[in-house]
């Protein structure tokens, strides 16, 4: 099957100054890919390159190609792609009351996000779909009546969520989703973003800063570096074999362990990289990232049977 996405040779410049050089990237159906690097690295400009999002003097120039879209998205005037995003390509960022309207109740908002892409056949239709998507990002009914500011930062952002996957998209962007929730709930909406996507066969780039959660969420991951992509694979080999020496210090710089590390320290009935169940999502990582598991593991199960991990706050099975 072709690619959902597929960017090639994207080149971001402000005026004589190139920030993004020349930048390849693929996510096939329903794959989860992670896009990595420091601060100023390029990930938000290639993201925004991709949504037609960029500020008035930053230029795009190269390929962006989207299933189900018959034109180039470089170049693409705001009005093809107001009739893209929302429909075939949604995003998550990271402050989500920039992407709420505060002074619409939020149940209404997602409501209008399908009315708008006509995927409803009507407003009826419509407001029982938003029920229905609440429930999936676990929030209750009474939700749609709620205004943003009515609502904690976690449960703007599972709103968000909701109205980005409100039109089933071929492909989901999220920016640092995560980076500005207290930790409590970073979690369970990562566990939302990857149900929700899985549950559509949606495609995902995440870009984040956060290794763990590249882990946790993805199955292939790029590196960016200066504005370039240095590295890419899938993350157990990115991670556990870096190739470029920016990765490597990336890695020793954060607090991810490598499959090898991580599985000397377990004890108990934990199988070699590589063994994992296919389709788990977590892998051999539990939601907690390296903050629990790391420091006080406790793994059971087989390679046949799937694997738990025991988190004094909750179960988690991979199977
Ligand atoms: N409008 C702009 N004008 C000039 N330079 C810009 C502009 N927007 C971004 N840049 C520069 O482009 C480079 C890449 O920025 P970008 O936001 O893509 O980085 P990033 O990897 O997403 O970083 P972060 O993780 O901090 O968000 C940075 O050096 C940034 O300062």
């Amino acid at each position: 099957m072709s690619d959902v996405l597929s960017v090639r040779g994207l080149t971001v410049t402000v005026r004589d100054k190139t920030l993004v050089s020349d930048v390849d990237l693929t996510v096939g159906p329903g794959e989860r890919v992670g896009l990595i690097g420091e601060s100023g690295s390029g990930k938000s400009l290639t993201a925004l390159s991709v949504l037609g999002l960029l500020p008035e003097d930053v230029v795009a120039a190269g390929s962006v190609q989207l299933t189900g879209v018959d034109h180039e998205l470089i170049g693409a005037d705001e009005r093809r792609m107001s009739r893209v995003r929302g429909r075939h390509l949604a995003m998550v960022f990271q402050e989500p009351m920039t992407a709420l309207n505060p002074t619409m109740r939020v149940g209404d908002q997602i409501a209008e996000a399908m009315l708008i892409h006509r995927t409803v056949p009507g407003r009826r239709a419509a407001r029982a779909a938003a029920v229905e998507l609440l429930g999936r990002v676990q929030l209750p009914r009474e939700t749609m009546r709620a205004y943003p500011h009515q609502l904690s930062g976690g449960q703007r952002q599972r709103i968000v969520l909701a109205l980005a996957l409100a039109n089933d998209p071929a492909l989901l962007i999220c920016d640092e989703p995560t980076t500005a929730l207290d930790v409590t709930v970073q979690a369970l909406v990562l566990d939302l973003i990857v149900k929700g996507v899985v549950a559509r066969s949606s495609a995902l780039l995440f870009i984040t800063h956060d290794l763990a959660v590249v882990a946790t969420v993805c199955e292939r991951v790029l590196v960016m570096y200066g504005g370039r992509v240095v590295e890419s694979g899938p993350v157990e080999e990115v991670f556990t074999r870096p190739r470029h020496r920016y990765t490597e210090g990336l890695l020793a710089a954060s607090d991810l362990e490598t499959n090898e590390r991580r599985l000397t320290t377990i004890p108990g009935n934990v199988p070699p990289a590589g063994q994992f169940p296919s389709g788990c999502v977590f892998r051999n990582r539990c939601r907690h990232a390296t903050d629990v598991c790391s420091t006080a593991p406790s793994w059971t199960g087989t390679a046949s049977t799937g694997f738990a991990c025991h988190h004094p706050a909750e179960v988690t099975t991979h199977a």
